[in-house]
């Protein structure tokens, strides 16, 4: 349903900033799309905000909200929140928050591990880092994250070169200002292209280069180079949370499983149509179990 809402909403965008006109007669059908992804997504959610409740409910030590583990769910936070400011947390409002773009990390990670598949020795460095910092005989964890330097610097590289939102959010300016030298009224629409900014030759050495180690050899965030998550006020309100998911993923991934291409050729990194950047051809790839981690990942 997120895939499906991105590839909607850039078909509007799209349409309508090219073809006003042919937009006109266009937007009847996609509305009607639109709206009929808007109740599917709500009736999902609805489902699931009464499962949750229900389960909270019956709950007999009354806090609610936990799994066996002693874990809670983004749902049973939300729940929580709605508890304590009923009027502010609606489920309407939960249903919103929860739709927030998960996709982005989601593909973050597929062009990650594309880029490991077809640099091997660069996830064979990733699996070293990972059997030094962490080891084997338990999984990674999110307190881990912090040392796994290598593993972090691959991540800002594939951000660099496969920024999920290549233009950011589309901002309007305010008042009149120049942009690189030309005049822009109040109220113009302004796209950064990040995509563009992150290959230019003159900000970055052997740019269409994947370099695993560029981030922590110093070529590093500074100045206004590099913005996967864009800039300023309006910059991702989920950038902690998305580097920290990725490279959690990542890490799983690295530490617990060999990889190996579905056949000779090089994973296509083609990109595909739609808001969050979609790889043309999803990764296919084989996996198993690292010999070393048979044994706890045995007990899971
Ligand atoms: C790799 C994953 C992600 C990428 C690349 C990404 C990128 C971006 C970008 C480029 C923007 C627009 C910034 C601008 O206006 O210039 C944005 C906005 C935003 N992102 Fe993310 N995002 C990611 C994950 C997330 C996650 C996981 C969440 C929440 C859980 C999130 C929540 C938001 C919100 C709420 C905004 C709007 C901020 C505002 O307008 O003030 N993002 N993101």
């Amino acid at each position: 349903m997120v895939s499906e809402g991105l590839q909607l909403s850039a078909a509007t965008v799209n349409a309508g900033d090219d073809m006003p006109e042919f937009m006109r007669v266009a937007w009847r059908g996609l509305e009607k799309r639109l709206m009929r992804l808007r109740r599917r997504r709500d009736e999902f959610w609805g489902k699931l905000i009464v499962l949750h409740r229900e389960r909270r409910q019956s709950e007999d030590n009354g806090s609610g909200g936990v799994d066996g583990e002693g874990r809670e769910t983004l749902m049973d936070v939300m729940l929580s929140l709605q508890n304590s400011d009923p009027e502010r947390y609606t489920d309407d409002i939960i249903k919103g928050l929860m739709t927030v773009r998960t996709d982005s990390s989601a593909s973050t990670t597929e062009w990650t591990m594309s880029l490991l598949l077809n640099h091997p020795h660069v996830l064979e460095k990733a699996a070293t880092e990972l059997d030094t910092t962490v080891g084997h005989e338990r999984s990674v964890s999110k307190d881990d994250l912090p040392n796994l330097i290598y593993s972090n610097s691959i991540i800002h590289e594939t951000l660099r070169l496969y920024p999920t939102v290549p233009l950011l959010a589309p901002h309007e300016t305010s008042k009149d200002c120049t942009v690189a030298g030309f005049d822009v009224f109040a109220g113009t629409m302004l796209l950064v292209n990040a995509w563009a900014i992150h290959r230019d030759v003159g900000l970055w050495d052997e740019p269409e280069k994947f370099k695993s180690e560029r981030f922590m050899a110093g070529e590093a965030a500074e100045g206004y180079k590099f913005m996967p998550f864009g800039m300023g006020r309006r910059r991702c309100l989920g950038v902690g949370l998305a580097i920290r998911m990725v490279a959690l993923m990542l890490a799983t991934f690295v530490q617990c499983f060999e990889w190996e291409k579905v056949s000779p050729e090089e994973v296509d990194m083609r990109e595909g149509p739609g808001l969050s950047m979609p790889k043309a051809t999803p990764l296919e790839a084989l996996y198993k179990p690292r010999q070393s981690m048979v044994s706890l990942l045995s007990q899971l």
